[in-house]
Parts: C-alpha cells; structure tokens; sequence
C-alpha cells in the first residue's frame, strides 16, 4: 500500500486498486476553527454498545445527524438524526462536490484525547448501500488513521490527519480493507472528525 501525491490530493492505492484521496489543506485554518467550535457547541453522546456479551461506553463521544429519514444502525444502536443546520447542510454539498458524491448524514465523532479511539472496522453497515463510501472532514489536534488488508494483517498504511483535511475512503476501502484511529497516550489535544455517508432514506422503517 502506498501514498501518492497527484496535484496536491494524495492518493492511497495498493498497486493499481484506489482506495482513497486526501485533500490535505480542504479547509483553511480559520474555517476549521470556526467548524470545530460550531460542532463542539452540539448534543454530545456517548453510548454504550454491546462486545463479547459485555456492555461498554464508547471510547469517544458522538452525534448523529442528517437527512429526515436517515436513520443509522451500528453495533446494536438504532440512532434517529438531529436535523443538519443551514452551514452544515451547505458544508454537506461542498463535500459532495469535492468527493463526486452525495451525502446525506454524517456521524461526528469526538476524540477528547489521545485515550479516546475508534478500534479496526469497515463502515459496511446495510443502510450504506452496496458501495459505501465516507467521507472524513478532520478537525482540531492532528491523529493518524491506520488502514490495513483484511487477509493481511501485516499490511497496513498509516496517514496523518491535520485539522482541515478531507479524506475520502471509496468503496474499495470498506470491501478490501480495515481502518482504525488508534489510541495515542501522549496526545492531549482534542479532534473532532465529520463522517460524512449516504444513507438508503427509510432503511429499517420500510
Ligand atoms: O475519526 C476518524 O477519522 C475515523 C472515524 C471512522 O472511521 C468512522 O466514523 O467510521
Ligand atoms: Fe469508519
């Protein structure tokens, strides 16, 4: 697997497969502070899921919003969506316009600190559709994501995410492979990432 700078987007690809693309500088350090501080001000959960037959909280804090209709699924949690306000509706189609895509939802997640993770997954839950893609707005203190093959354990790549950067993972990402943000002890800063996804509307109410 390896990183490939084209035109200032870099491109993550394993021989001749794209995975992803990332827009390094996506937004300038202002708007990402004036983002950070309008998410933070925000309804913050932090619920407990299920693993091994045993409860336990989340090691983030989260918030669903989207689309009416959007409902998400994950882990054992049905999560209806807060309403998207009018900037980041509009934040929603710049990052559709960017990533070719449309979005409808996003989960943000809120990492307090270098204890606050999200372990190995692929988002492939059904209300994503066939080809899932995310795409991930990162803001506040820098965190390296972590991706590896799913028959290789051995094969991974790490990148890092400065507060700003866009990071669109494409469906090869999910089939083909795991992504995590690991555990940083020595980080104190705080970061906030936007997830942004299509939801099929209606998914588990039809
Ligand atoms: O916070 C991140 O950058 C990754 C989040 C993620 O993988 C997810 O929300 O599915
Ligand atoms: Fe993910």
């Amino acid at each position: 697997m390896q990183l490939i700078s084209h035109n200032g987007v870099i491109e993550i690809r394993d021989g001749q497969l794209l995975i992803g693309r990332c827009w390094p500088n996506w937004l300038a350090d202002g708007e990402a502070d004036n983002l950070y501080r309008h998410c933070l001000s925000g309804d913050w959960q932090q619920p407990s899921v299920k693993v091994f037959g045993r409860w336990h909280p989340i090691p983030r804090q989260q918030r669903w919003l989207g689309e009416v209709g959007c409902d998400y699924r994950y882990s054992g949690l049905l999560m209806s969506p807060e309403t998207l306000d009018s900037q980041l509706s509009a934040l929603m189609r710049k990052v559709s316009t960017t990533a070719e895509h449309r979005y409808n939802s996003v989960l943000m997640n809120r990492y307090r600190n270098g204890d606050d993770s999200m372990g190995w997954h692929s988002d492939s839950e059904p209300e994503l559709g066939i080809a899932p893609q995310v795409a991930i707005l990162s803001l506040g203190q820098a965190r390296p994501l972590q991706l590896r093959d799913k028959r290789d354990h051995q094969r991974k790549l790490e990148l890092e995410l400065p507060s700003g950067s866009l990071l669109q993972l494409l469906p090869s990402a999910q089939s083909g492979y795991h992504h995590q943000l690991p555990k940083r002890k020595r980080i104190q800063g705080e970061r906030i990432s936007l997830t942004f996804r299509h939801i099929i509307p209606n998914y588990w109410r039809d």
